[in-house]
């Protein structure tokens, strides 16, 4: 049995600095969400000083959500910091293939080589290449359907890619895991991926991209099942989801993790 609450108790025993350059919808939540994780959240976008952040930041993680020109300057930049800082940093391809302008712009962050990208189905199949628009930030497809080209794309770029949904799959093109944790209310909060891409951040400083996605992966899900024990309804799970993550321990999550080599 893998032991998943290791990569907790180093994220928390850390507790990272990360840069998140990252849509104005989930700033709020992204941050509470990674406070109560254990790590120290920082959005910044601004193309005066978002490089010089991701010089010294532990990881960044780029979000394309809410795009505009001077954003896309800005991630170009703080992504090439990093690179030349050997810094991680986890892509979030937001509605990647909804529109020509996205298209482009995930194109060019691709060619920055990230070192994770965590979407859901139809953004990992829109970056894989298939023909597929989304529901905007929502996804139109399912994980089964995205599988190949998350290995495809990992593959090709030297990259960790994670599809999220129902169960997740994390793959480096080699080897893939399966993640069952989860809940159903976790897609009627708005921003939930975007906040996991900042835990997976975290989680990825220091360790081995692959097995550090997978345990952030299964601890987000998990923190899931343990707010619906007391929220039922999407305003109060969110912030029950909050609480959890807080409260769930490296131990819980070695013994709750479902976690399948495939
Ligand atoms: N139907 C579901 N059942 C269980 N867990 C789910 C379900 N849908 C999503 N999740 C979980 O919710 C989290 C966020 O994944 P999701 O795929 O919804 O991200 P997303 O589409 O990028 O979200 P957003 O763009 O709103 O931030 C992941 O931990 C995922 O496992
Ligand atoms: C709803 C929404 N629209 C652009 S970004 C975002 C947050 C979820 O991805
Ligand atoms: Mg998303």
């Amino acid at each position: 049995m893998t032991n998943w609450g290791h990569y907790l108790n180093q994220m928390r025993a850390n507790a990272p600095l990360v840069q998140n350059i990252t849509n104005y919808v989930s700033m709020n939540i992204m941050a509470n969400v990674m406070l109560a994780a254990g790590a120290s959240p920082a959005m910044v976008h601004a193309e005066e000083e978002a490089a010089e952040f991701a010089s010294f930041t532990s990881a960044l993680t780029i979000n394309i959500g809410t795009l505009s020109a001077p954003w896309v300057n800005a991630m170009q930049m703080a992504a090439k910091a990093a690179n030349d800082a050997g810094t991680p940093w986890v892509l979030d391809p937001v509605a990647a293939g909804a529109t020509a302008f996205r298209r482009e712009t995930a194109a060019k962050l691709l060619a920055l080589n990230p070192s994770i990208i965590r979407g859901n189905a139809s953004e990992i199949m829109a970056l894989a290449g298939a023909i597929t628009k989304g529901k905007g930030a929502d996804s139109a497809d399912s994980v089964e359907a995205a599988q190949e080209g998350a290995k495809a794309l990992a593959k090709s770029i030297g990259c960790v890619v994670a599809v999220t949904g129902p169960q997740d799959f994390i793959t480096d093109g080699a080897t893939s895991y399966g993640v069952t944790n989860g809940h159903a209310l976790m897609p009627l909060v708005t921003a939930l991926g975007c906040s996991l891409t900042g835990v997976v951040a975290a989680f990825a400083v220091g360790q081995p991209h692959l097995e550090a996605t997978t345990a952030a992966l299964a601890y987000y899900g998990l923190a899931g099942e343990v707010a619906a024990e007391t929220a039922q309804a999407p305003g109060s799970f969110a912030t029950a989801l909050i609480d959890a993550l807080h409260t769930v321990t490296p131990d819980i999550l070695s013994q709750a993790a479902k976690v399948e080599l495939l």
